[in-house]
Formats: C-alpha cells, structure tokens, sequence
C-alpha cells in the first residue's frame, strides 16, 4: 500500500533522509521513532506531496506520489498533531465541509455514523469545535479520514499531549482501522504506544532508518532500550 525506495532529500545540499527503504501494507501500523529532526516529518511531507525528494520513489498503491496528485491524494488522509477545524462550527459540520472538500456529498446519517465510529460521543456532534478537546478533534480528523475513503492514513505525533484515556482511546481506533484493511503510519515520539498500536517499529537517525522491529518480538522497555542505544 505505501512504499519508500532509497527515498532521499536534501535541503540546501544538506542531507535530511538518506535512502529510506520501508512499506507498510494493509491492515497494518507503522510507527517511526526518531529524535527531534531525524527525518519523520519529511518523511510524511513527501507522501503527502507537500515536498518532492531527491532521489528514490515515495509510492501509494505502487502509484509515484507527485505534488498536488489527484491520483495519490484521494487515496490518503493525514492527521496532523493539531487538528485544524473550523471552531465555530459543530463535529458534524466540519465533517461536512472537508468531505465535500474531497468531494463526498453524506447524509446527516451518514456523517453521523463516521464520527460515532471514530469514537466522537454522540452528545458532542452538534457542538461547536471551540469547545472540543484534542483528542475530540482527532477524532473528527479520523471521521474525515473515513469519510475520504482513503487507504493510507498518515499521524504525526497523534498522541502527543493527549492523556492516558484519550491516548487509549485513540489506539483502539486505530487498532479497528487496520483490522478493517487501512495502512497507518505513524510518526511518534511515545514509545508505549507504538509497541500497543504498531505491528512494525522504524528507528531513524539523521535520516537513516537503523532499525525496523515486529512489535511482536519486543516489550516497551526492550524498545526504550534500543532507541536509547540508537539515537
Ligand atoms: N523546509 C525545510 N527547509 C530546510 N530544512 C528543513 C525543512 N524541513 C525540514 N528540514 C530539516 O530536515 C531535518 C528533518 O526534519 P523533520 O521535521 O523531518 O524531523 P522530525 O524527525 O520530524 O523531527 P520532530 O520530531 O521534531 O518533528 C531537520 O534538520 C530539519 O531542520
């Protein structure tokens, strides 16, 4: 569903991602670790078509990602940390708008169903976003997700700053996206969730993918361990 081959950028000949080789396919979380400026954000921009690499091939369903491509773009959505809504208008209404953004018309039912199952109590839906907490706002960002259909979905630092509840809760999407076929590849600093919610680990150094380990071989502290000898 979404590769990276010798995936390379420079900024100002400065070397920020140095042949990053990695797929994550359905059904499946990735989450790539990385100290502060390792390359994860980069990483992301260039599937999300916000930057073009240097050298090497970002692709989505064996399909080149190219800036502003119609063909990648509908076939991914992307939580950022901080998810920008319109806080004036209510869960239900912002879903509205961005769904027809990328050009699915819903009924109230319809946009009713996607934010329950992204885990949004019903007794918020009509609120405006002002009054949302961020985990409330992630939530109605995966809505949005559901609502593009896409296949891959790309989180950057998504638990960041979220507490233990929320941090659970979004998991737990998570975990249900991917039993349903969705890619998630995750950007992230939080250690614990990772080895909870990911079923493959990226360890990344100056723009080098070190390590790549099965959650299933690893505990948190074995994975704390790692990265500390890593990094
Ligand atoms: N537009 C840009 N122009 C120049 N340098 C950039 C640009 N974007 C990123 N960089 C540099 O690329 C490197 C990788 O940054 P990136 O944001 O990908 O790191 P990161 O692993 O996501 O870090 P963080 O955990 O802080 O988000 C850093 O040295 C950063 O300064």
């Amino acid at each position: 569903m979404l590769q990276a081959k010798n995936l390379t950028k420079e900024f100002n000949g400065k070397r920020v991602l140095n042949q990053v080789n990695l797929s994550v396919g359905k059904g499946e979380v990735y989450c790539l670790l990385g100290q502060n400026g390792a390359g994860k954000t980069t990483t992301i921009n260039i599937f999300l078509g916000f930057i073009e690499p240097s050298g090497g091939h970002a692709l989505i369903n064996n399909i080149e990602v190219k800036p502003n491509q119609a063909d990648t773009n509908k076939m991914i959505a992307y939580i950022p940390e901080v998810v920008q809504l319109y806080g004036n208008l209510s869960g239900t209404e912002n879903l509205d708008f961005f769904s027809k953004l990328a050009g699915y018309t819903y009924t109230e039912n319809g946009l009713t169903a996607f934010l329950t199952k992204a885990g949004l109590q019903e007794t918020a839906h009509a609120s405006r976003l002002s009054t949302y907490s961020k985990g409330m706002r992630q939530k109605v960002g995966i809505a949005i997700a559901l609502s593009k259909k896409a296949d891959v979905i790309f989180m950057d630092e998504p638990t960041s700053g979220l507490d233990p509840k929320a941090t659970a809760e979004f998991t737990a999407i998570c975990q249900e996206l991917a039993n349903e076929g969705k890619s998630i590849f995750m950007a992230t600093h939080d250690i614990f969730n990772a080895v909870n919610v990911g079923t493959r680990i990226g360890i990344m150094k100056e723009g080098k993918l070190i390590h790549e380990v099965e959650t299933g071989d690893i505990n948190a502290i074995q994975l704390q361990q790692l990265y500390l000898e890593t990094i």
